[in-house]
């Protein structure tokens, strides 16, 4: 017996500060801190917590005709761990994983090792068959309910699927300071898979894991982390040298900076979000990509800023907060932390930040509504009912300021719908309105 390494033991210790509140990732960069792991153990270790995180009904369901009574939380992840490594991957043989998972019982619930080891050697050949769509891909019932009315049981399915995969990453060049294809040769350099997003022009699609921060490219400010759809919110808001713009809900800063590489640091740009936090990433986002002094940065409610700035503004960007449902890719945990209720409250908040972004525009000014959420609750049904009570606003075509014909395939009523995985990108709603 080798004892469970560090890997195991480490994806247990995040596991743990996650069932006490951690989020995933903060959970993970603790870990990773305190845990001195080496580049292949940390990769494991987070195999090991996307991987139960996303798979977590399923794997309870394959563990439930074992079980008599209830089982100690900690024990329960070292089973899910285990069952985990013993379905989705295929690296460590099932006995090493059996004798690994009872070595690290042994360390926390002594008591339990003959439990955990009679389980796990039966548990192979057990995997549980025909289970519902919800169990199989460990969704919540409501949300999957909700997709199978909407969008019918194959592309739920393939919407499900989606979730549960590792998902791709992309970057985005500063084109104006340098060439996508200079920068896939240093990506190649530094042996990293990666190729040119066939879709959007400043994208680079990345497979396969790296140091982001080890990267010239990333140091030097060339390059950001950014998926493509949200890349194609700045498209459609098409920002102009010279003009007011304000990022309304501007967060660690993603849009704020592609809307200042995009007019060479040209706009007058103000970036407000409520978050303290969030807006100090925001300065050192900036600060890496040269653009910390073309922006005025403001910690207030965007409802209060907007009732002090009226009809200020040549374009108004509101990333709105969401439920985040078309990105549950990137976010493991958040599938359980929501309700189908929760719904209405984002709504509700997405209504004012509308009507407030509006009332920031001067007449004839742009908007741009978008969330990482394909709900209609948050999307189409926030925007009628905006419409309804601003007449003089327009609602516009997005489909002229997207980069590629392919997304007229995904544009629906004059909105940007992307469902999780169309075109392999994260799901996201885009709308833009003329005031
Ligand atoms: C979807 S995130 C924005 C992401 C950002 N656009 C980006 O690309 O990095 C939504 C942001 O809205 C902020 N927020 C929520 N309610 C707000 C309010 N009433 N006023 C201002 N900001 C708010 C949150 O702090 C969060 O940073």
């Amino acid at each position: 017996m080798t004892g469970p390494g560090p890997a195991r033991i480490e994806a247990l210790n995040v596991l743990t500060l996650i069932r006490g509140g951690e989020p995933v990732g903060e959970a993970l960069a603790q870990r990773t801190r305190l845990g001195q792991l080496s580049p292949a153990d940390r990769s494991l270790m987070t195999q090991i917590v996307y991987g139960v995180l996303r798979n977590q009904r399923y794997l309870d369901a394959w563990l439930a005709p074992f079980l008599r009574g209830e089982l100690e939380p900690v024990v329960r992840d070292i089973l899910r761990m285990a069952l985990f490594q013993m379905g989705f991957l295929d690296r460590v043989p099932a006995y090493a994983i059996v004798d690994a998972a009872v070595e690290q019982t042994k360390s926390v619930s002594p008591r339990a090792t003959g439990m955990v080891n009679a389980i796990l050697r039966r548990a192979p050949t057990k995997k549980p068959q025909n289970l519902p769509l919800a169990v199989e891909f460990s969704h919540p019932d409501w949300l999957v309910h909700r997709w199978q009315n909407r969008f019918g049981t194959e592309k739920t399915r393939r919407i499900l699927m989606v979730n549960n995969e590792v998902p791709p990453l992309s970057l985005r060049v500063n084109v104006l300071k340098t060439s996508r294809e200079a920068v896939l040769e240093e990506l190649h350099q530094e042996g990293v898979r990666a190729e040119l997003s066939r879709y959007v022009p400043e994208a680079i699609r990345v497979s396969g894991s790296f140091w982001l921060e080890d990267l010239p490219a990333f140091q030097s400010g060339l390059i950001t982390v950014q998926d493509e759809s949200s890349m194609l919110v700045t498209w459609v808001l098409d920002p102009q040298a010279d003009e007011r713009i304000v990022d309304l809900t501007a967060g660690l800063g993603g849009k704020t900076g592609h809307i200042l590489e995009r007019t060479q640091g040209q706009a007058k740009v103000t970036a407000v979000d409520l978050s303290r936090t969030r807006l100090k990433l925001l300065q050192e986002n900036l600060t890496r990509l040269g653009f910390s002094h073309h922006v005025t940065v403001m910690e207030m409610d965007a409802r209060y800023f907007a009732a002090n700035n009226i009809h200020v503004f040549d374009r108004v960007l509101l990333d709105a907060p969401c439920s985040n449902l078309g990105v549950l890719r990137r976010r493991s945990d958040a599938r359980w932390k929501k309700q189908e209720n929760d719904l209405q409250e984002h709504q509700n908040l997405q209504q004012e930040l509308l009507t407030a972004a509006i009332t920031l525009a001067k007449p004839g000014g742009v908007v741009v509504y978008s969330t990482c959420s394909v709900e209609p609750e948050e999307t189409i049904m926030v925007l009628d009912q905006v419409l309804a009570t601003h007449p003089g606003v327009h609602h516009e075509n997005v489909r002229e300021y997207l980069p590629d014909p392919i997304f007229e395939e995904f544009v629906v009523d004059g909105n940007l719908i992307l469902l999780p995985g169309d075109l392999g990108m994260d799901g996201f709603f885009i709308a833009r309105l003329r005031t």
